[in-house]
Parts: C-alpha cells; structure tokens; sequence
C-alpha cells in the first residue's frame, strides 16, 4: 500500500516558556551518588517551583508584508492560511517569482516550505507553454516524513489552482506508485532520493516525465549535497534534462548552510545564482529567545536525568507538556523506548518512538499521533530531525552526541516554531564535553542546568538524579536481552565513528562499551552482548580484546550489518 495520507493540522497547542535565570558559562557536572536504593513504585517528581508564563512571540522573523498585497494570484492567496509574510518568504518571493536560482538560509521553523512553494507554483500556473502529463517540479527531501509534509502543504497552498501533487518515497509500494504517477503524472513531485533513483531505473519510461522539468527544489539543502546523497543526486542529475539546455529554476534552502556547501552548491545552482540570508552578520543560528542547558553525567545516568528533565517539563507545562528525545541511533531509540514504556501509566505523557528500522506506516503513525498529540514524549533518530513541524513542542533532549553541530540546531530547530517558546537539553558524558567547545556550538549561549531550584527552570543535582536512576534502573532490569544487545553495538558503532573527537583508542571504545553495557543497560550475563565477527572487522576492532565476538550464519546480501543507522 502507498503512504497516502488524509490529516489536517490542529492548530497550535499552546507553547509556554520563559528564558531562564541561569547565566553561568561553566559546564554543569553531577557527581554520581551512591548506588541507588530500591526503585520506589512511583516515580520522583521533579523540583520544578513555578509553571513558566507564555512566551512572547519572537516576532524578529516575521515581517509586516501582507501576502494580500503581494504580486499573487488570488487562488494563491486563498491557499495560504497566515496574513503576514515571515522574513525569508518577504525576502526571496521577488527574486524567486523572477525565476533566479537562489540558495537560502533562513532559521529552522520560519517558514521557508512556503517560501519555496509559492514562488514555484505561482511560475508554474503562469507558463502557458507546460508540457502535458509531465511532471514540471521536483521537491527532494532528505526524508521521508519530511515529504509528506511538505506535500501536505503543497495541497494546500494548490487547493484553488489546476495541479495536483504526489509523493514518491522509501518505504512505500515502489510498483504501485509508480502505476499510479505514470497513469497520471502530477505537476508536483515530492520525492527522497534513493527513491526517486530507483524509479528512473525501474519503472518503465518514468525518466520521460521529467523531460519539461521547470523547478527542482533542495530542502534541507545542505543535507542533500553531503556525502550521504552523493550517490543518488549524481545518478538523479544524470536522469533529468541537461541543464545547459532547457531552463530549470533551482531553489536550495537550509536553516544551516556552511562555506563548504556554498561551495559544492554551486553544481546545482546556475552561474548567476543568489545567496539569500535572513540571519544578521552576527546572528547565532539558533532563536534567541530558546535557552539551551547542558549537563555532563556520565553514559550510565543519561537516561535517568532524561526522565529528571520529562518529569519537570510535565510539570512546567501542566498538561501541554511535549518533549523529543534525539538519539544518536536507531537502536537507542528502542532502548529508551522500552525502558520508558514500563513506567505506570500516567507517569509521563504518551510515549512514541520513531526511527529507521520501523516500517513505514509505523513511523507515520508516530509522526502524525505525535503532531496531533497536546502533550507526549517522541524518541526519536534524526528522521525527524530536520524539517518536521510539530506543533507546540516544549523542550529538545538530546542525550549523547549529536552527529554534528549542524545536526544540533536542526534537532533544536523542532521546539520554537514559528514564534513560539521552547527549550534545549543536551547531556553529555565528560568525554563526550568537546562537543559543546565547537566553534558553531561554543557561540550559542548553552548554560549549565542549575543543581538549585530556579522559578520556571530546570534543575538537577545529585540527589535528584539518584531519585530519577532509583525509577530508570527498574525499568531498564525489564528491557529485553535483544535490545539491550543491540543498543551495546549500537553504542560501539556510533561512538567508533568519533573516536579521535573522543580521544579514545579502539581499546578504550571497548572498554567504554563494556561499562556502558554493565551500566547503562543493566547487562547482567557473564558475557557481553555477541558481536560478529564481521562486524567487528568493519568497525576495524579485529584484535581488540574485551568483545563477545561470534561468526554468525551467512546471511542474505540484503541483510550485511551495517553501519549504525539512524
Ligand atoms: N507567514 C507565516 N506566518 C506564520 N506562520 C507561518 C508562516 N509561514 C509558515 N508558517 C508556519 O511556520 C511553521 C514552520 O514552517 P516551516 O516548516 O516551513 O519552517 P522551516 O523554516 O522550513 O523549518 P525547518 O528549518 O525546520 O525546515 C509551520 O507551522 C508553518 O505553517
């Protein structure tokens, strides 16, 4: 079955914060307690002394301009649901409607989907001379739930206009799609790469529908031209029109956009391209009315200050309060998922988990509950990281190492959305702590959480976060074998990709490996979770003592272990 969807957005819960009182520029430590006592039935509740009043509305990112007065068809107008522009659709609607390829950065969450939409569509329904049952935009998203988001809003943006869009992603139906686009080809498609590839080279005369392709856009540009898409945008470029022959418009935009990708974004864009910022000289890249709070404890307490943190920021936004967690892999993801799924119910919010190795109608069903959703937890990869526009989210928890700074304010980039309020947490173990002395990172204004009780804040100390480890330990005692294995090699092939960040050789990954597993997943057999033996020649660790290592049957191509995935 297709991923087709039916969902109207709810509006938007309301999102409360207050900047904190804290100032302090050191890094916040918790020195460990002593081993916790028995888990009490009910989990502590966390120090928090007062509930945080409304934000105001960071109105810094959103201009006077009326799209009523704006130079667009009034079936344009109809479609768009906001009554002023936000700045970076003030700022490339011009240039984009003039048909100039731009490369844009603008803040996570202002709007640039619609920024890139209207201008497009707006060419689109002006061009008399469109071929018909061809496909004149392509939309390239690095994920899948960011397609069918940005779908969702193209339906509705051309509502009133005579287009239709569709989708072709990963994890759906290939043949069926594939039936249905060249059946009917839509005006717009919204597309992930690897995808999108696979169709030009097996669905039968798909390359022809591009023949007219007039637009092409990047979103979440910079993540589409790093190594991970390299493969599939060469082949894709190979499939479309050649550039210097017909006239294609292309529209790249990223809330982070680094010297290095304006240099390989050149390929993509025409010689006489425009580079469109809505960020000042001096602006940090993250919304300055979020704080941001950091806390080193070790890798064995990360999961018990995550549980600190969700208690206190239910109790912040009394019955509003919605949290993502970003881990760094997808079996993390399972790990912090089952263990907190044990709590009694009604402890915390409802618990989602979304991430690489759930199907597809799973992962939407998560996507879409947790958009809906006043108040819940998401455990999350980075398939939701960037992009995602979930309404009303209170607070970004990212325990361990995000994959770069770049992948930190995206990740942030999902609470204070459109104005709104919210906050970031990240917890870090000591030698994990270089990541917040990163040039990007170090700019940000990251404060240490507090050990004392602030009004509106969070805090954590030792005792508290004994109290949280007395209710996580429990859980984690009723986490299945299977996962806990898979976490510890998960763990090992993560951390193995940051070793020299780290400092760490190959035998002190092991060894960090071995306590994480003694520690943070409770693993209580004589021997370490198995490992195989070929992967553990991939991951370079051959000779490295301390591993449970195992030759396991030959397995199906399709099945190799790879490398950690989100
Ligand atoms: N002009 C506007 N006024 C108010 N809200 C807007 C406006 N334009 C878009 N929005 C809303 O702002 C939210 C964020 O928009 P969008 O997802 O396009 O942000 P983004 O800049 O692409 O973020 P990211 O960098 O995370 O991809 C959405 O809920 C969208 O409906």
């Amino acid at each position: 079955m297709p991923a087709t969807r039916t969902r109207r957005h709810r509006p938007k819960g309301p999102t409360t914060s207050r900047p904190l009182a804290s100032n302090a520029t050191a890094t916040a430590k918790v020195s460990l307690p002593a081993p916790a006592p028995a888990p009490p039935a009910v989990p502590a509740s966390g120090p928090v002394a007062a509930p945080s009043a409304p934000s105001a509305r960071d109105e810094t990112h959103f201009s006077v301009r009326r799209f009523a007065d704006a130079p667009i068809s009034e079936a344009s107008k109809k479609g768009i649901k906001h009554e002023c522009m936000s700045d970076v659709q003030a700022a490339t609607l011009e240039c984009a409607l003039a048909g100039l390829d731009l490369l844009v950065q603008a803040k996570t969450g202002t709007g640039k989907t619609l920024a890139f939409l209207l201008p497009a569509v707006e060419r689109l329904v002006k061009m008399k001379d469109l071929a018909s049952r061809k496909i004149s935009m392509l939309v390239l998203s690095p994920t899948r739930e960011l397609a069918l988001q940005i779908e969702e809003e193209a339906q509705t943006l051309i509502a009133n206009h005579p287009l239709r869009v569709a989708h072709a992603i990963g994890g759906t139906n290939m043949s069926a799609t594939g039936k249905r686009i060249m059946e009917n080809p839509p005006r717009i498609l919204i597309a992930t790469p690897g995808r999108l590839v696979d169709h030009f080279e097996n669905t039968p005369n798909f390359v022809h529908l591009f023949s007219d392709l007039r637009v092409i856009v990047y979103d979440e540009a910079d993540r589409l031209l790093d190594q991970g898409f390299k493969k599939e945008l060469d082949k894709i470029l190979g499939f479309l029109p050649d550039r210097t022959k017909v006239q294609r418009q292309a529209l790249l935009f990223s809330a982070t956009v680094s010297q290095e990708i304006k240099v390989v974004a050149k390929g993509a864009l025409a010689q006489k391209y425009k580079f469109i910022s809505t960020l000042r000289d001096d602006e940090v890249n993250t919304h300055e009315h979020v704080p941001q709070q950091s806390i080193i404890v070790p890798f064995a307490k990360h999961l018990a200050a995550t549980f600190a943190f969700l208690q206190q920021d239910r109790l912040l936004h009394n019955g509003a309060s919605k949290v993502m967690i970003f881990l760094p892999t997808a079996r993390l993801v399972g790990f912090y998922y089952e263990a907190l799924s044990q709590l009694p119910r009604g402890t915390l919010p409802p618990i989602y988990e979304i991430h690489s190795r759930k199907s597809q109608p799973a992962r939407i069903k998560a996507a879409d509950a947790f958009k809906d959703a006043r108040e819940g937890v998401l455990i999350s990869s980075d398939v939701t990281a960037r992009g995602m526009d979930f309404p009303g989210v209170t607070l970004i928890i990212q325990p361990g190492l995000p994959a770069n700074a770049e992948q930190y304010i995206h990740r942030l980039g999902r609470t204070a959305r459109a104005g709104a309020g919210g906050r970031g947490m990240i917890i870090l173990d000591e030698a994990e702590a270089f990541f917040l002395r990163d040039r990007t990172i170090s700019g940000l204004g990251i404060t240490p959480v507090p050990s004392a009780a602030t009004a509106g804040s969070y805090r954590l100390d030792a005792s508290l976060l004994a109290a949280a480890s007395a209710t996580t330990d429990a859980l984690v005692a009723r986490v299945s074998a299977e996962t806990k294995a898979q976490a510890y090699r998960a763990f090992l092939g993560f951390y193995n990709s940051s070793l020299r960040a780290l400092r760490w050789t190959r035998d002190d990954l092991v060894a960090h490996g071995g306590h994480f597993a003694a520690e943070a997943l409770g693993w209580a057999g004589p021997q370490l979770p198995e490992i195989d033996k070929k992967t553990v020649g991939k991951m370079g660790l051959k000779g490295v003592r301390g591993l449970n290592i195992v030759v396991s049957e030959p397995r199906p191509p399709r099945g190799v272990p790879r490398q950690p995935r989100n």
